[in-house]
């Protein structure tokens, strides 16, 4: 198939950063079916490498461009940052041809003036690279918010939760690719024999560290293709998002509430733990979402999950303390995923937090009245600041005696860097745990 990888990049950039479009939903609406695997993953590193390096290379153009940067046309904009991209980070890739390509590109979307502008700032970046690359500021959290890419507010929130070296590993690791990690569907398959017939595929197959049922894909390329997939004998899902349901590990044939399921990665997971035994009642916000829950239970061979719109704010009256194993996989800023979703560190704002916050909190004080004597509450976000976990939960527990966090570690394949594990809560982080940035506090309510 005769296409051009870069312009399909700057499709894919122009929807996200200027619709705000999901980065894995816009790749795959602009990406053709039955293109070449290398040029697939040409256009998807070049993709998440602008969307990852933004900052960076914005602060290099404003120092190549005489027209101010806010200035130039978005699509000019787009077609200078891939080419930044490509001299700067892509060694295999020409000078030359980086220049060409951009300045091709600046014909078919630009007028005159500014096919002589791109190509005389990309000449200009190759002529005197070591000088412009140095990063001059000297507050170390905007040298940081730089080099980097993460936007001030967010660099100096994780230094105020971490201090600023351990904050440094982790803007480090956001910029890193992770791997996709399948969760094995144990109610049709087992693991070794899935780990087989994906390796009989192609696929390079791991087992992951801490979940149970966890395989690690090295070359993910086209995995939901293979017929396993269709019949339902996995599922996509984060190694951490995983940990969620092994750590609440509900007994067959009790009643569970998931509070804010979809698209059902954890009930799905819980129904699967519970052997497809007793009820779990799974709930969101939006009427769309509740579908992709139905949609995961009926191909996974599940059926003792009932699904429901409902606002987990509202209080239902029905089932205060009826509960076995409540969940809240709270929405929340989502800072931990962002090595999986660069987009989110541009599409994040600050004042989100703060929205977010008040939103958990007041969730969590509306579930815990389901939760049953000797019940048991989960609390997790896919987030690494404080004041959306540990703080919160402290918080919570301050005011609710009746609930104590509750110590795990059977539940998990390693203990190996959890030392929190006795303390009932985990904080996971990419760089460490080599998995998304996770917060898991497992609480039990004894009156
Ligand atoms: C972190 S996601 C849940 C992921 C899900 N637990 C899983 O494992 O697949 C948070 C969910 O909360 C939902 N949500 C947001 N506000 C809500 C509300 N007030 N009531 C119920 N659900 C809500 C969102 O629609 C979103 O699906």
């Amino acid at each position: 198939m005769d296409i051009n990888t870069r312009e399909i990049a700057i499709k894919i950039l122009t929807d996200i950063n200027q619709n705000n479009a999901f980065s894995n939903i816009a790749t795959n609406k602009h990406i053709p079916d039955g293109v070449a695997s290398q040029d697939e993953n040409f256009i998807r590193e070049i993709t998440y490498g602008v969307l990852e390096n933004k900052i960076y290379i914005d602060y290099i153009l404003s120092k190549l461009s005489k027209i101010k940067i806010k200035k130039i046309h978005p699509i000019i904009m787009e077609i200078l940052r891939i080419g930044v991209y490509q001299i700067l980070f892509m060694d295999r890739v020409p000078n030359s041809a980086a220049v060409n390509e951009s300045v091709n590109l600046a014909k078919k979307y630009g007028h005159k003036g500014s096919i002589g502008f791109v190509n005389g700032v990309l000449r200009s970046l190759i002529r005197d690279k070591d000088n412009i690359i140095k990063i001059d500021d000297k507050d170390y959290e905007c040298y940081l918010s730089i080099k980097y890419s993460h936007p001030i507010y967010m660099v100096k929130s994780i230094t105020n939760d971490y201090g600023i070296e351990f904050t440094e590993e982790i803007l480090k690791s956001n910029n890193e690719r992770p791997n996709l990690n399948i969760r094995v569907n144990t109610l049709k398959t087992e693991k070794e024999v899935l780990m087989s017939k994906l390796t009989d595929y192609g696929f390079q197959v791991l087992e992951g560290n801490y979940g149970k049922n966890t395989l690690i894909i090295k070359n993910p390329s086209n995995i939901t293709k293979v017929k396993e997939f269709n019949d339902g004998y996995f599922t996509i899902q984060d190694e951490s998002s995983q940990l969620v349901s092994q750590i609440m590990n509900p007994n067959p044939n009790s009643f569970v509430l998931d509070v804010c399921s979809a698209p059902g990665g954890k009930a799905t997971h819980m129904a699967q733990i519970m052997d497809n035994k007793g009820k779990i009642l799974a709930r969101d916000f939006y009427n769309h979402k509740i579908e992709l829950i139905n949609e995961n239970s009926k191909r996974l061979g599940i059926d003792i999950i009932e699904t429901e719109v409902y606002d987990a704010i509202k209080r239902d009256e029905t089932l205060i303390e009826k509960v076995d194993y409540v969940l809240l996989d709270a929405p929340c800023s989502g800072l931990g995923l962002i090595r999986r979703k660069p987009e989110i560190r541009w599409n994040r704002k600050e004042e989100d937090i703060k929205e977010l916050t008040n939103l958990q909190w007041n969730i969590l004080n509306t579930v815990k009245n389901y939760v049953k004597n000797h019940g048991i509450l989960v609390y997790s976000t896919c987030t690494i600041l404080k004041e959306e976990n540990i703080n919160m939960i402290n918080r919570f527990l301050e005011l609710n005696k009746e609930f104590r966090l509750m110590p795990f570690g059977k539940e998990l394949k390693t203990k190996e860097n959890l030392n929190t594990i006795n303390e009932g809560y985990i904080q996971l982080f990419p760089h460490i745990h080599g998995t998304d940035g996770f917060f898991i506090a497992k609480m039990i309510k004894e009156i």
